[in-house]
């Protein structure tokens, strides 16, 4: 199966599991994977045929910048369950970077996958 990405979708929202991350916004940046099949949307010539990547960014950046979770897993299960759910994509990556968010790093964060990989 082939794999439309997406790389550092960049939101800014309330995260975080400190009092003044409850206070402030933040930046974090999403990374995607998505199974889809591109020779079939190819053979077309047309995004209906396929996961338009454009509307899966903009349904992530509208649910993100108002979720107001403690964790970067939450936030990273949150938007596999809209893209396996909303978007009937079968296998989703999902990484999400919460960069400089521990002094002495350039970036932390959590990558998951779910969904099943078709052959
Ligand atoms: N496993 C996790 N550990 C930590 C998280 C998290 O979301 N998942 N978050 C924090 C703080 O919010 C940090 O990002 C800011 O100081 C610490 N550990």
């Amino acid at each position: 199966m082939d794999t439309l990405f997406v790389r550092e979708l960049k939101v800014e929202t309330r995260i975080g599991i400190y009092d003044w991350e409850r206070q402030v916004k933040q930046t974090i940046l999403i990374d995607l994977d998505v199974a889809a099949d591109a020779a079939f949307a190819a053979r077309g010539d047309k995004v209906e045929s396929t996961v338009n990547y454009q509307t899966i960014c903009q349904r992530l950046v509208a649910h993100v910048q108002d979720a107001e979770v403690e964790l970067v897993e939450t936030l990273a299960e949150q938007m596999a369950a809209i893209i396996l759910g909303e978007f009937r994509a079968p296998w989703v990556r999902v990484t999400v970077h919460k960069p400089a968010a521990v002094r002495g790093t350039r970036d932390v964060g959590v990558q998951i996958e779910r969904g099943a990989r078709p052959a």
